[in-house]
């Protein structure tokens, strides 16, 4: 059987996509979905880390935020990261896969705070580690989280996972004549201001050497045929 084309992967599942066709929340249709997919590819032997997003909970510069003030508002999306990091976990503890959540704010009552040197032993040990609440800051996002923890374990590379099948020449979701790359450098995407990522999470894999691809979480299968190497979504590179 062909081998997987990495070791150590950095998942960035969308908060978002976790919504389904649902207005708001977690869909358990759609959890357990994505779900199958992670133990797909943590089934080939591959060290698997997460973070997902919180955007079908909170998001600190949403609508419903405005008035508040950032830091807080950034914080109750953190907090909503925790949320589907503990959904995430229970949904795979439920399908038989190790999962450890680890959270960079302080809630030890309910998850254990990032360590680096554990969350390394856990990957070393085969379970898959869910780092919730981002990078624990304020003014950042859960791609910042996913570069920052994607360099600080060593992955090869950041599978962005989200609800389009790659990065566009613009939104493909509000110009219909976007154009799809196969590759593209982290100097372009930034220079063209693609939003699928923001600029703080590509500058630092760029500085990092860290690849990105990004391919949709929704097509089934993708995630897998990512990992085994194959042609799919888009490669965001040095
Ligand atoms: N040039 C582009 N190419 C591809 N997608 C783009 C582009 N510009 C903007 N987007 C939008 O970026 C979105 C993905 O990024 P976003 O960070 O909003 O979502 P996510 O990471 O999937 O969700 P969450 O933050 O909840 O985890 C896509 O759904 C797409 O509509
Ligand atoms: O490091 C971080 C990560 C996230 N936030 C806040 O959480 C929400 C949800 O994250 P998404 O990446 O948008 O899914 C984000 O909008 C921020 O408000 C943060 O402050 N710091």
């Amino acid at each position: 059987m062909t081998k997987p084309a990495y070791k150590r992967v950095l998942l960035k599942l969308s908060g978002e996509a976790l919504m389904g066709d649902d207005a708001f929340g977690i869909n358990r249709a759609t959890i357990e979905r994505m779900v199958a997919d992670v133990a797909e590819v943590a089934k080939l032997g591959v060290e698997l880390a997460i973070v997902i997003g919180g955007g079908n909970i909170f998001r600190g510069v949403a609508p419903g935020a405005q008035g508040m003030d950032r830091a807080t508002a950034d914080y109750m999306g953190m907090l909503a990261t925790v949320m589907n990091s503990l959904a995430l976990a229970d949904a795979m503890r439920q399908i038989g896969i190790t999962a450890r959540v680890m959270s960079a704010i302080g809630i030890e009552q309910v998850v254990e705070p990032y360590v680096r040197p554990k969350a390394l032993q856990y990957l070393e040990e085969g379970k898959v580690v869910v780092f919730a609440a981002g990078t624990g800051n304020p003014f950042f996002t859960t791609d910042t989280a996913a570069a920052l923890r994607g360099s600080e374990i060593g992955a090869e590379i950041v599978l962005k996972a989200t609800k389009v099948d790659g990065v566009y020449s613009a939104d493909p979701k509000k110009e219909a004549g976007a154009t799809l790359y196969s590759s593209i450098t982290f100097d372009e995407a930034i220079a063209k201001h693609l939003q699928v990522m923001d600029a703080t999470a590509f500058a630092l894999c760029r500085d990092q050497k860290l690849p990105i691809k990004v391919f949709s979480i929704v097509k089934p299968g993708a995630l897998k045929r990512v990992v085994m190497g194959e042609d799919e979504g888009t490669l965001v590179h040095v």
